[in-house]
């Protein structure tokens, strides 16, 4: 069994957030004061209740919307440049696939746009789709496919670039129980195998206890964050863990961080 793989304190983060803040042009103050240090090989969920900014965050960090307030610096970039294009992936809670392109070019799209042909791109298509358990179905089109398999397809798109950060935004929110802890179960074998980091918004307590090994707690009216809470327990993690008695401790006072939130008080760990 693993330790809990945890970046050392001394390594220089993937990712530093220094009060960061967003308001959109109608006033709505989505987001303040939000300082975060994502490192290496970290799995952090940011958990609230709707409206605590979370997806506003993840998009922020992306760079998809641009922060009003703060910094978000990328350390180990190279001086002059931001962040590479191929330093992240973007999960959403669609698959967002397109439906006429057959599985391979889903998957290729990224290279595809960075350009990259479709031969030369082949053997990564390949690994990404066999990464997530979809050798067989290169060739069909996502209308083949159940919802489980098309956010396969989605997250092996997001990953064929090999980016250090996958930032995932309630990937399986839409899902059945059983497709859900599969893909839990899935992504954290690729995530342990490929050593990325991984932000992951979710409204699910269980869910954020039993793959991260950070929980950012968020509040809303003001969106912020309210809490940091570790998971310590090894990986990898399976039934053992999720019927366990720690498992169970750790969402109580999950649950009790974000109870606080809910009522706008800030609770001590
Ligand atoms: N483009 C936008 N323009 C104006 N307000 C926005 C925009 N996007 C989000 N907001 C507002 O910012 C706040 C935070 O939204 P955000 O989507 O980040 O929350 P969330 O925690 O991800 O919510 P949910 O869990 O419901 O997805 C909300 O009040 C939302 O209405």
């Amino acid at each position: 069994m693993e330790t809990p793989t945890h970046p050392s304190s001394a390594a220089q983060p993937l990712v530093s957030l220094r009060n960061v803040g967003k308001r959109f042009a109608n006033g709505t103050l989505a987001l303040q004061g939000m300082s975060l240090d994502i490192g290496e090989h970290d799995f952090i969920s940011f958990l609230g209740p709707s409206g605590c900014g979370k997806s506003t965050a993840l998009r922020l960090i992306a760079g998809l919307t641009r922060i009003s307030s703060g910094d978000i610096h990328w350390p180990q970039a190279q001086s002059g440049q931001a962040r590479g294009d191929r330093d992240l992936g973007f999960v959403f809670q669609e698959p967002t696939l397109m439906p006429w392109a057959k599985v391979f070019d889903n998957v290729w799209l990224p290279l595809k746009l960075s350009g990259t042909s479709r031969d030369a791109a082949a053997p990564v298509v390949e690994q990404a789709l066999e990464m997530v358990g979809l050798s067989r179905f290169a060739d069909v089109y996502p209308r083949e496919l159940s919802g489980g398999m098309k956010m396969r397809v989605s997250i092996a798109r997001a990953l064929v670039t090999r980016p250090r950060l996958l930032l995932m935004d309630e990937p399986f929110a839409a899902l059945d129980e059983m497709t859900r802890i599969k893909l839990n179960n899935d992504l954290l074998s690729i995530w342990r195998e490929h050593r990325f980091s991984i932000v992951f918004v979710t409204h699910s307590v269980y869910e954020s206890v039993y793959l991260s090994n950070r929980i950012v707690v968020m509040a809303a009216r003001p969106s912020r964050v309210i809490d940091e809470i570790r998971i310590d327990e090894p990986y990898p993690r399976g039934e053992a863990f999720r019927t366990s008695s720690r498992y169970n401790e750790h969402c109580t006072a999950v649950s009790q961080s974000l109870h606080g939130a809910l009522h706008g008080l800030d609770i001590d760990h």
